[in-house]
């Protein structure tokens, strides 16, 4: 892909954590390279899919692109610019554009907001009116798949897959162009998970939003990915189109995971 089409570039992102040993009066701390040096770059309007087992550094990663975490050292850039070297104060404006998808949306949607105030939380910040805010929240529940008298309800009284909605509906109030969608989909039923997988596809196709879609569930990775990286220990292993990754993995490790992964016919 053209590299004036590239949206977001990670280069050589490190993430150390300090972990104390021993009691509070020895002071040795060491590092757990939770990250350390990925290089990759999403483009407009693509999904790149991260995958790897449990502790590999895959959620490390989205909140360093969206500096929920500060990087140890290393670049991201959005649109051209290093969001490392900015202030809080100077993030702001990219904020709206950078959103993020949890794998709980019970845990990450706050009990005591009814779903208009959890939409329309990130409008109001922006100094959004009365009026946009009501007109938007109409707008996001229609595209989310929500019918219009759910905006007075709280989070509890949604079903599992209608919460992941709400979720969607708010990362969308800002009109983002890329969300770390970190295991959407996780939580939710089998039978709910096609339905929100549908919906982020067609909002992708709606709305060009790129995506950085976090997964240790291949199958669910290779039905939405353009591209995928698989991470271990820290690092990206491989990157490459999907399809060129599933079927012909290069390196020993993608081929361990794919292979790990259960084949629904009992005669293979
Ligand atoms: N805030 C933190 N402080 C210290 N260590 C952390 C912190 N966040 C993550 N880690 C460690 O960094 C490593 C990578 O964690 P991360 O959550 O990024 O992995 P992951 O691939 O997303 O795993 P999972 O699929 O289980 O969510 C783990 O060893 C984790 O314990």
């Amino acid at each position: 892909m053209a590299k004036d089409n590239v949206l977001v570039e990670v280069n050589n992102l490190t993430k150390y954590f300090p972990i104390g040993s021993g009691g509070f009066l020895r002071k040795k701390v060491t590092e757990l390279k939770a990250v350390d040096g990925v290089t990759f770059a999403v483009h407009h309007g693509e999904t790149l899919g991260l995958v790897g087992e449990s502790g590999s550094g895959k959620t490390t990663v989205g909140k360093c692109v969206l500096q929920l975490h500060r990087p140890t050292s290393g670049e991201v850039s959005f649109k051209g610019k290093n969001l490392v070297d900015l202030t809080d104060k100077q993030l702001r404006p990219f904020r709206p554009k950078l959103q993020v998808i949890f794998q709980d949306p019970y845990e990450s949607l706050n009990p005591r907001f009814t779903a208009y105030d959890i939409i329309t939380e990130p409008l109001r910040l922006h100094h959004a009116t009365k009026t946009e805010c009501r007109n938007r929240v109409k707008e996001l529940l229609d595209i989310v798949g929500l019918a219009p008298y759910m905006a007075e309800r709280y989070p509890h009284e949604f079903s599992g897959g209608q919460r992941q909605r709400l979720g969607v509906a708010r990362a969308l109030a800002l009109q983002p162009e890329f969300i770390v969608c970190d295991e959407p989909l996780s939580a939710l039923d089998v039978s709910i998970q096609a339905q929100v997988l549908n919906l982020l596809d067609d909002l992708q196709r709606q709305f060009g939003v790129a995506y950085l879609f976090i997964s240790h569930d291949l199958s669910v990775v290779r039905h939405i990915s353009h591209r995928v990286a698989v991470m271990y220990l820290g690092k990206i292993m491989e990157i490459a189109p999907r399809d060129a990754l599933y079927d012909r993995p290069l390196h020993p490790y993608t081929q361990a995971l794919l292979s790990a992964v259960p084949v629904p016919d009992p005669k293979v």
